[in-house]
C-alpha cells in the first residue's frame, strides 16, 4: 500500500496492492498501520457509510464543524467515481484549491480526507458504489454544504462516463441549494485553517 499526499494539504491517496487470481481479485482497502506510518495520526472509527449513485450524480462539497469534524477514507468497491477534495480551511495557504483521484474497480485507490477539508465526487458509472470509513458519527446540524459547481471553485467535472457516454449532472436539491465557497465564508460555516491544524497536531499526541 502506498500513500501520498494530494496537493491539498492534508488528503492522500492510496494505492493498495492488488492480488489477482483465478477468482478474482484481493487487497487490503484500509490499514491503520500504514495511515499512521504516512500521516502520524490515527482514524477512530465511529461509523462506516455506503451508497449507490445513478452515472453523473454529484455528491457534496461537503464538510462538518471542527472539531471533531468528519475524517473520512473513501474507497469504490463497484463502478468508477471521480473523488475530489477541495481546502475550504480559511487562512490555508492553498484554500479553494481542489484536487481529484480516480477511485474505481480496477486499480482500487482510496482517498483519505482528513477534518476540516470539503469532499465531493462525481459517478461514472450507473450503480456506482462509493463505501467509507468516518472518524465521527453524522451530526446533521454540523455538516455543511457548498456548490459543487461553484465556478470561483473550478472544479473540473467530467461529462462522460467510463464508458465514455455523455451525461448530465444530478444533484441533490439541497446541494443544488448550497451557498458558494464565498458565501460560505461571508456567512462563518468555514473552518479555520489554524483551528483545523490545531486539532489534527492533537491527533498525532
Ligand atoms: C451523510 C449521512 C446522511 N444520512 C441521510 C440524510 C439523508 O436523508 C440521506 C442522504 O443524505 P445526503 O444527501 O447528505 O447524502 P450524500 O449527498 O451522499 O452525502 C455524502 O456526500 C459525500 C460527498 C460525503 O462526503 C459524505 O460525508 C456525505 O456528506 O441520508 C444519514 O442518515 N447518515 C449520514 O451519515
Amino acid at each position: 500500500m502506498q500513500i501520498r499526499e494530494l496537493k491539498v494539504p492534508d488528503a492522500y491517496e492510496i494505492t493498495p496492492v492488488v492480488h489477482g487470481d483465478s477468482r478474482g481479485a484481493f487487497l487490503e482497502w484500509y490499514r491503520a498501520d500504514k495511515l499512521e506510518e504516512a500521516t502520524g495520526r490515527h482514524l477512530d472509527l465511529r461509523q462506516a457509510n455506503a451508497s449507490v449513485s445513478a452515472a453523473g450524480s454529484i455528491r457534496g462539497i461537503h464538510f462538518a464543524d471542527v472539531p471533531p469534524s468528519q475524517a473520512k477514507w473513501v474507497f469504490c468497491p463497484r463502478g468508477a467515481l471521480l473523488d475530489v477534495v477541495v481546502d475550504i480551511r480559511v487562512g490555508s495557504p492553498t484554500f479553494g484549491q481542489w484536487d481529484s483521484v480516480l477511485l474505481d474497480d480496477v486499480d482500487r485507490r482510496a482517498v483519505f480526507v482528513t477534518e476540516g477539508l470539503g469532499h465531493a465526487f462525481v459517478a461514472l458509472e450507473e450503480g456506482t458504489t462509493i463505501n467509507y470509513l468516518c472518524s465521527a458519527t453524522f451530526s446533521p446540524g454540523r455538516e455543511h454544504g457548498i456548490n459543487p459547481l461553484d465556478p470561483a471553485i473550478g472544479i473540473e467535472w467530467p461529462t462522460v462516463g467510463r464508458d465514455g457516454s455523455p451525461f448530465e449532472p444530478l444533484l441533490s436539491a439541497k446541494d443544488t441549494a448550497a451557498p458558494s465557497l464565498a458565501q460560505a465564508e461571508a456567512d462563518g460555516l468555514l473552518p479555520q485553517y489554524d483551528e483545523v491544524q490545531a486539532f489534527l497536531q492533537s491527533l498525532r499526541g
